[in-house]
């Protein structure tokens, strides 16, 4: 079992409070990532379960063990960085072999683990090279194959692609979610990529200012952002926000309580001659992106994304009529919460 359970983590540099009271229950062989802007406390939040940074207070478990004061070595954590961190002037063997032997295994025990691991990060012809010699990706393979060779309870990543260009990125994006959904590896995985977050994750804990805003899977998290900040940040582009609108919000519980309605661009029918319920819009931009057109329009004082169908013919300038599926507006409160259904 290594579930991790974090509980009422702070964390202060000087005064600054950079977490604050953080809990979190990550269940057993999950993938969780921790998605949020910069400067939100990620990566403080990873150092601090691997060890290498200390919480100001509070505590983490993984399975019954408690780590809190464990030194790092003690914790049964590997971790890949963004820089690689891999020995140049070590082959990508020994790269692989050296926490192992530093753990003093025997020595067939890491003749097989790196065969292994470089197997399944295909670096298995590269296994006689000096690191330094190879590519940001098989860097970064060799990486991930050494803290894989530990047979670690818990891996943690942080931001391990984002030194890679855009092909190769896909591309180990795929390979890693293959590689760790068939390992019994718990993950936590550093990104403020809503796109590798989406496509990796379990569960996403979205982090604004030193807190966790929501921990679900990414299907909730896109369907019903439990803040309007989560609602804001996730999504390209992300939800509309709108003051409620009577046409289009009575049915909502507790109408009066209604502070902004939220819709996805995607979630918008558009008809051109006026209809009941629908409300005229001016289209001021018209972009083809391909799969679909996604419009910028000018409702009342506010600005509103739409996508339509991308052969529909829509001119700049031209007033549309819109309304929002019904069952895809989400309606947030004063304070910025999701309303229940
Ligand atoms: N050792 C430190 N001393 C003082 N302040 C620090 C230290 N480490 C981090 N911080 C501050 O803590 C805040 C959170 O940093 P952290 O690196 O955790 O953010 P992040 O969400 O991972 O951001 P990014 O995506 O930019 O890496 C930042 O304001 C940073 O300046």
């Amino acid at each position: 079992m290594s579930a991790i359970q974090i509980s009422a983590v702070r964390k202060q540099f000087g005064k600054q409070e950079i977490l604050k009271s953080i809990d979190l229950e990550i269940r057993d062989k999950e993938f969780t990532v921790l998605l949020g802007p910069s400067g939100c406390g990620k990566s403080t939040l990873l150092r601090i379960i691997a060890g290498l940074e200390y919480e100001s207070s509070g505590s983490i478990r993984i399975g019954e063990r408690e780590i809190t004061s464990l030194a790092p070595r003690d914790r049964r954590i590997a971790m890949v960085f963004q820089n690689y961190a891999v020995f140049p002037h070590m082959t990508v063997a020994e790269n692989i072999a050296f926490g192992l032997r530093v753990r003093k295994d025997s020595e067939a025990h890491i003749q097989r683990k790196v065969k292994e691991t470089a197997e399944l990060m295909h670096i298995e012809d590269r296994l006689d090279h000096y690191s330094g010699q190879l590519s940001g990706g098989q860097r970064q393979r060799v990486a991930v194959a050494r803290a894989l060779a530990m047979e670690p309870e818990v891996l943690l990543m942080d931001e391990p692609l984002s030194n890679l260009d855009a092909l190769l990125r896909l591309e180990m994006r795929a390979e890693l979610k293959t590689i760790l959904a068939a390992s019994d590896t718990t993950t936590i995985y550093v990104t403020h990529d809503q796109v590798e977050a989406m496509s990796l994750a379990d569960r996403i804990a979205v982090m604004k200012g030193g807190q966790i805003e929501q921990y679900a899977p990414p299907s909730e998290i896109y369907h019903y952002p439990a803040t309007e900040f989560v609602g804001s940040f996730i999504g390209n582009p992300p939800m509309n926000f709108i003051a409620p609108d009577a046409r289009w919000h009575q049915a909502a519980p507790a109408a009066s309580q209604i502070h902004r309605c939220g819709i996805r661009p995607e979630d918008f029918e558009v008809r051109f001659e006026p209809t009941e319920d629908f409300a005229p819009v001016r289209v001021l931009v018209t972009e083809l992106l391909g799969s679909h057109k996604q419009l910028t329009a000018r409702f009342g004082d506010e600005m509103l994304r739409v996508n339509v169908p991308s052969d529909l013919e829509i001119a700049n300038g031209s007033d549309i009529h819109i309304r929002p599926l019904a069952e895809k507006m989400r309606f947030y409160d004063h304070s910025g919460q999701l309303m229940s259904a």
